[in-house]
């Protein structure tokens, strides 16, 4: 079984349009990329309960586990760097207390979901993110090349 990580994405209605929470990564595993607040899941932990202390980690944000809606699973491929290799639980998440800060792992940063900047994003997100914003749900498994930062194969769905 490959290791388990989750992502939220929190969004908002802000001026007749829907926003989505980002941030760049400062560290870690994709440091330098925008990416959704979420991280691995701790021994014992299913990927909601993950989410949601993710998500106060990262963004300061409380969200409850009954407001994540459960939108699919990602597996990412590493053939030339197996540590890695992930599977993903992917929520959207419209209601949370709090205002986002800053923490040690993200930046957050609300974006248009029609104006994803998705070239500062892991290569895959333009495959299957713009799907999830816009209500869909995905399965969806993605390799990346010698590069470690380029989709190279793709299959699955996104429904
Ligand atoms: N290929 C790809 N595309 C898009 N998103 C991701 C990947 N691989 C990934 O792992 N991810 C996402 C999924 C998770 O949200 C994070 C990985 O977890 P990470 O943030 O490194 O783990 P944390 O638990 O937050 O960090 P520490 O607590 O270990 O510092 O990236
Ligand atoms: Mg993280
Ligand atoms: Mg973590």
């Amino acid at each position: 079984m490959l290791p388990q990580v989750c992502v939220c994405y929190l969004l908002r209605e802000r001026g007749g349009r829907t926003e989505v929470l980002l941030g760049r990564k400062k560290h870690g595993l994709g440091a330098g990329n925008l990416v959704g607040p979420g991280g691995k899941l701790e021994s014992g932990e299913s990927a909601t309960d993950a989410a949601v202390r993710e998500v106060l980690e990262e963004t300061g944000l409380r969200v409850r586990a009954a407001d994540l809606e459960p939108r699919g699973l990602l597996t990412y491929l590493f053939p030339h760097r197996e540590a890695w290799s992930q599977e993903s639980s992917v929520f959207v998440c419209r209601s949370w207390s709090g205002e986002p800060e800053a923490s040690d792992e993200l930046d957050p940063e609300w974006f248009a979901v029609d104006e994803v900047p998705y070239g500062r994003m892991w290569d895959d997100a333009r495959f299957w993110l713009p799907q999830v914003l816009a209500g869909g749900s995905v399965r969806r498994t993605f390799s990346f090349g010698a590069d470690l930062a380029t989709v190279v194969d793709e299959r699955g769905s996104v429904a």
